[in-house]
């Protein structure tokens, strides 16, 4: 099966059912977070985020966005706490952003859409890996958090600045000592939501941690993520950007929020 899904107009969201089915299943992803619809659950505990900055291993141009690629043959790296029962490892992490300031993230905030959005992907550790864990309804975790338009981040620069090796589609470089707790904003409050993979294969396997606080990005920093390509070396050069999913159907489920 030679899966090619990407953001076009010929093999983007819209084209995706017609190899993954599971596009219009149950529990898609992202969606529309409603803050006033969310009910406030105290029984929901904080998420603790630990994280070994040694654990990061390499950055990847995976042709559908850049991705940090963590050791995770240990506990090093973890999410545990909130809506989550047990140990999650954090697998990599990656971004979704627009060709504008206007659009660029998954989840939306009652139809406000942000520039970019962080997705720090975890799987369950009652499964033996992280394939096996994608493929269970409680298999992976992932933490999104959004970026607004502000004062430069310094903590993305080190990401950013290691672009220059990773420009198209398939190159990777080593990516070492970087702590993601770095990446967080000061409250960890979030909404929470049984959902999918945003991608093909929308795997419905994803308990979703949508923080409520973004983190800033600067419009300079925002270029530098165009900058990267879709395409590789050698092929005409498509700029990477609208690398979205737009919300999907909520088809009943709750959003629970963890704050009043
Ligand atoms: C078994 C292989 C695995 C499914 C394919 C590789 C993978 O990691 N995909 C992936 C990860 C995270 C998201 S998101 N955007 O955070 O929902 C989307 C797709
Ligand atoms: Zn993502």
């Amino acid at each position: 099966m030679s899966h090619s899904w990407g953001y076009g107009a010929h093999d983007g969201p819209e084209k995706w059912a017609e190899d993954f089915p599971i596009a219009n299943g149950p529990r898609q992803s992202p969606i529309d977070i409603v803050p006033t619809h969310a009910q406030h659950d105290p029984s929901l505990k904080l998420i603790k985020l630990k994280y070994d900055p040694a654990t990061a291993k390499g950055i990847l141009n995976n042709g559908h966005s850049f991705q940090v690629d963590f050791a995770d043959d240990d506990d090093s790296s973890t999410l545990t706490g909130g809506p989550i029962t047990g140990t999650y490892r954090l697998r990599q992490f990656h971004f979704h952003w627009g060709d504008s300031d206007d659009r660029g993230s998954e989840h939306t905030i009652a139809g406000t859409k942000f520039p970019c959005e962080l997705h720090l992907v975890h799987w369950n550790t009652k499964y033996p890996n992280f394939g096996e864990a994608a493929s269970k309804p409680d298999g992976l975790g992932v933490v999104g958090v959004f970026l607004k338009i502000g004062s430069a981040n310094p903590r993305l620069q080190k990401v950013l600045d290691a672009f220059d090796d990773i420009k198209s589609k398939g190159k990777q470089t080593t990516f070492s000592n970087f702590d993601p707790k770095t990446l967080l904003p000061a409250s960890l409050e979030y909404w929470t939501y049984d959902g999918s993979l945003t991608t093909p294969p929308l795997l419905e396997s994803v308990t979703w941690i949508v923080l409520k606080e973004p983190i800033s990005v600067s419009p300079a920093q925002m270029a530098t993520f165009r900058s990267l390509l879709f395409t590789a070396e050698g092929e005409t050069p498509c700029c990477m950007v609208d690398n979205y999913r737009p919300p999907q159907p909520l088809k009943g489920r709750k959003v629970r929020a963890s704050f009043k």
